[in-house]
C-alpha cells in the first residue's frame, strides 16, 4: 500500500470520480488492497513491522487515487470474563467484524435528524495533527453503494459504523473530518446529539 497522502494534497479536496461497471481488474484489486491495508494496520505484529497507524477505513483519495473507492474494517470487541479460579479469560467475539467491505460510489441516500459524535472527538491517516473537538455527523445515515460484483446495496447504519462509514464517504467528496467541528466551539453539541464512546 503505497504512502498515504497528508493534508495539504489537493487530491484530498477534491470530489471523486464515480467507478464504472463492470470493474477494471483495476478497481478489484485496489479495494482488496485497501482491505488488506486495513487487516494488516490492525494486526499489531504486522503493524509494527510495517510502521502503520490502526485503521478502521480507508478511502482512494488517501492513496492519491480520485475514485469513489472506500473501505471498512470494524473489529467487534472481545469479551473478557473471570473463571471459576477468577481468572480473566478472553472471548472472542461470535462475528470478527461488524463492517467488513469495499463499497464503491456509496453515498447516504437518508439520514437521521438526530446528530452523533464520537466522544473522544476523530483521527484520520491523512492528517498528522490531534484536533480536539466533537465531529458533527448522522446519528443514523441508509447508505447506498455497489460490491465488486456490481450489485446494488442500501444497508442503515447507526452508532460508531454509521460515523466510520460518513468519515470515509466525506473523503471522496473532499470533507476532512475537522470541517465538521464547530470552529468557535468545538465542543458544542446540537439538539439531541448522541456522544458515544
Ligand atoms: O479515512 C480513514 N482514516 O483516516 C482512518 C481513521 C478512520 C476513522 C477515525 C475516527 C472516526 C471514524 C473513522
Ligand atoms: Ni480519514
Amino acid at each position: 500500500m503505497d504512502d498515504i497522502i497528508r493534508e495539504g494534497n489537493p487530491t484530498l479536496r477534491e470530489i471523486a470520480a464515480d467507478v464504472e461497471f463492470p470493474l477494471s481488474d483495476e478497481n478489484i484489486i485496489l479495494g482488496e488492497k485497501m482491505l488488506n491495508f486495513l487487516r494488516n494496520s490492525q494486526d499489531e505484529v504486522t503493524a509494527e513491522k510495517m510502521g502503520l497507524r490502526a485503521g478502521v477505513g480507508i478511502a482512494a483519495p488517501q492513496l492519491d487515487i480520485s475514485r469513489k473507492i472506500i473501505a471498512v474494517l470494524v473489529p467487534n470487541a472481545e469479551e473478557i470474563e473471570e473463571n471459576e479460579k477468577g481468572e480473566e479469560v478472553v472471548i472472542p467475539p461470535k462475528e470478527a467484524y461488524s463492517l467488513a467491505t469495499v463499497m464503491y460510489n456509496p453515498r447516504v441516500v437518508s439520514h437521521s435528524v438526530q446528530d452523533a459524535a464520537l466522544a473522544e472527538g476523530e483521527g484520520c491517516l491523512s492528517v498528522d495533527r490531534d484536533i480536539p473537538g466533537y465531529v458533527i455527523r448522522h446519528a443514523r445515515a441508509t447508505i447506498e453503494y455497489f460490491d465488486k460484483e456490481g450489485n446494488k446495496k442500501k444497508i442503515k447504519l447507526k452508532g460508531y459504523n454509521a460515523i466510520v462509514v460518513q468519515h470515509e464517504i466525506d473523503h471522496i467528496n473532499g470533507i476532512m473530518f475537522f470541517d465538521r467541528i464547530n470552529p468557535k466551539n468545538p465542543f458544542a453539541t446540537t439538539e439531541g446529539m448522541l456522544l458515544l464512546d
